[in-house]
């Protein structure tokens, strides 16, 4: 082909000459296809290849600042920046100059660290420049990374993709990672770091063996039976595997959605009938006055929502109208929103004025059935204790713990008095609802994984309704495929997205 057949590959090549480069459109470079890659640019030491990079800190003035690089450029970035022409030993951190080599202008003094692949976060070899966390400093040296040649700035949660598909996670660890830099309370962090470790994918893994050993069992059974080498009875060992993971998944399962609730907040309802003080309760427990207090009935309208931390246990808290039947039209928006809200509700802080509050059992019984969803769990906050007289009031152990009553206790949003009581019922009911994220074997967190647990489940018995060996492996596969998904061993392009858009870049 001569010369102008490659017209599709004028673009501009470089010609390594004595050590210089000169550029040439490739046309001219006697012939059609683009040089050899690059293993390192003579001029500015980059290796050509994807390489990204990130602010990995928080964003804002902070003392010192994390830019992290991965992918092939970052041994010749960190060359670059610092200006040497030896790479730092390898994870230790090391003092340096920071200078934009176009300009060599000095940027910062401040420690990099080298990481060569694989023994990297992303696996990958990476770089890291602590430096001061000025605006100017950062812009200064993302400026200058940027402009070194394969380097480009990193995507929201790319570092931890690229960790993925060099295997270094799975994808539950990498939800679990995500998880823990968006922890709020301690128990969110502990059940993320779990997560994070691998807990929670190594038991879909062994729950993915216990399917590929009964597949190989089935496979072994369907070619070999007929030379009597294989036992029918493996048939109901196998049966027997199947049936024991599926109690397990459905345990599994059937946690309450306890990991769920702690990942994404319990969502805690503060309802009763109007001036009873349910605004003043919200007020009280968020320590400003997010929601409107006033002594006249029906102020509350829209639902106020705040967000908690109660004995590490994350909480949203809404306040909502007084539910009555109300003649004012935006004050029936209130109530609706209000019953809205309860439907919806995990945990109900049902409030009564306690110098109202009927002390007939079936009574009472009535008003918290028109307050609370059957089978919601509930707290009984009797209000306006301080009104109650001389005697101020007191609960029995029968009528603080139930049941028939739900746990109950007695407040004054006014004086404070009753507050360290109803926190530890509060604080034992999200106990209840999330459970010791520290203790037995790990909860499903994320609904993407209930939804593929599910479909495993429907597999499984699938599976026992065959009455074709063939048939029924078909159904063992499909159940294995649909736990692979969940750890992402198994094509999961489609998920990836989505679960690496929720990270911030730079992770
Ligand atoms: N004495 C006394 N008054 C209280 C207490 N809690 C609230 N109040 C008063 O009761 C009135 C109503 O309080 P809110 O907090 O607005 O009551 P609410 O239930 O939100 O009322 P709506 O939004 O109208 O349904 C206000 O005047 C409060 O100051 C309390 O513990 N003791
Ligand atoms: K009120
Ligand atoms: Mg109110």
């Amino acid at each position: 082909m001569g010369l102008g057949g490659g017209h599709k590959l004028m673009g501009w090549g470089r010609v390594f000459l004595g050590g210089g480069v000169v550029a040439l459109p490739y046309a001219f470079m006697g012939c059609c296809v683009p040089p050899p890659p690059l293993t390192r640019c003579t001029l500015c030491s980059v290796a050509p290849g994807d390489t990204i990079f990130a602010v990995s800190s928080g964003h804002g003035r902070c003392g010192v600042a994390v830019i992290r690089t991965s992918g092939p450029g970052s041994g010749g970035a960190l060359l670059s920046l610092t200006g040497s022409t030896e790479l730092p030993p390898p994870r230790l951190m090391t003092l340096r100059r920071i200078r934009d080599p176009h300009t060599a202008e000095l940027l910062d003094r401040g420690l990099v660290v080298w990481f060569p692949g694989p023994q990297s976060f992303t696996g990958e070899d990476c770089a890291e420049l602590h430096v001061h966390g000025g605006p100017a400093v950062l812009s200064g040296v993302l400026r200058a990374l940027g402009r070194l040649s394969g380097l480009r700035p990193a995507e929201p949660g790319e570092f931890t993709r690229r960790a993925f598909h060099r295997g270094k996670l799975d994808l539950t660890a990498a939800e679990g990672l995500r998880d823990l830099i968006h922890a709020e309370t301690e128990a969110q962090r502990q059940q993320a770091l779990r997560q994070m470790e691998g807990e929670l994918g190594r038991l879909y893994q062994r729950w993915g063996e216990t399917l590929t050993q009964a597949l190989a069992h089935i496979e072994a059974y369907i070619d070999f039976s007929e030379d009597d080498n294989v036992e029918e009875e493996v048939l109901s060992q196998v049966d027997e595997a199947v049936r024991a993971l599926e109690q397990e998944i459905a345990a599994h399962l059937q946690d309450g959605r306890r990991g769920e609730l702690l990942r994404s907040g319990v969502h805690a309802v503060i309802a009763g009938p109007p001036n009873v003080g349910k605004s003043s309760l919200l007020n009280m427990l968020c320590q400003r006055p997010a929601a409107i207090v006033s002594p006249i009935a029906g102020t509350t309208r829209d639902v106020v929502e705040v967000s908690l931390n109660v004995s590490g246990y994350p909480v949203v808290l809404s306040d909502t109208a007084g539910l009555r039947d109300a003649t004012d039209p935006i004050e029936q928006e209130g109530v609706s929103r209000a019953r809205d809200r309860l439907q919806h509700a995990d945990l109900v802080l049902a409030v009564l004025d306690a110098t109202t509050v009927p002390t007939d059992p079936a009574e009472l019984g009535a008003a918290l059935g028109s307050l609370v969803p059957p089978s919601t769990p509930c707290i009984l906050v009797l209000n306006k204790a301080d009104l109650l007289g001389g005697h101020k009031g007191a609960l029995c152990d029968a009528c603080t713990h139930g049941p028939p009553l739900p746990p109950t206790t007695l407040l004054s949003c006014k004086t404070g008095e009753g507050t360290d009581s109803l926190l530890q019922l509060l604080g034992q009911q999200l106990a209840q609802l999330c459970g010791d994220p520290l203790a037995g074997s790990p909860t499903l967190t994320q609904s993407r994984h209930s939804t593929q647990l599910h479909g495993c489940m429907a597999a499984l018995v699938l599976y026992r309704q065959q009455q074709d060996v063939g048939m029924a492996a078909e159904q063992l596969r499909l159940a294995r495929r649909h736990l692979g998904r969940i750890t992402g061993h198994v094509g999961a392009e489609d998920i990836l997205d989505v679960i690496f858009r929720d990270f911030c870049i730079g992770k």
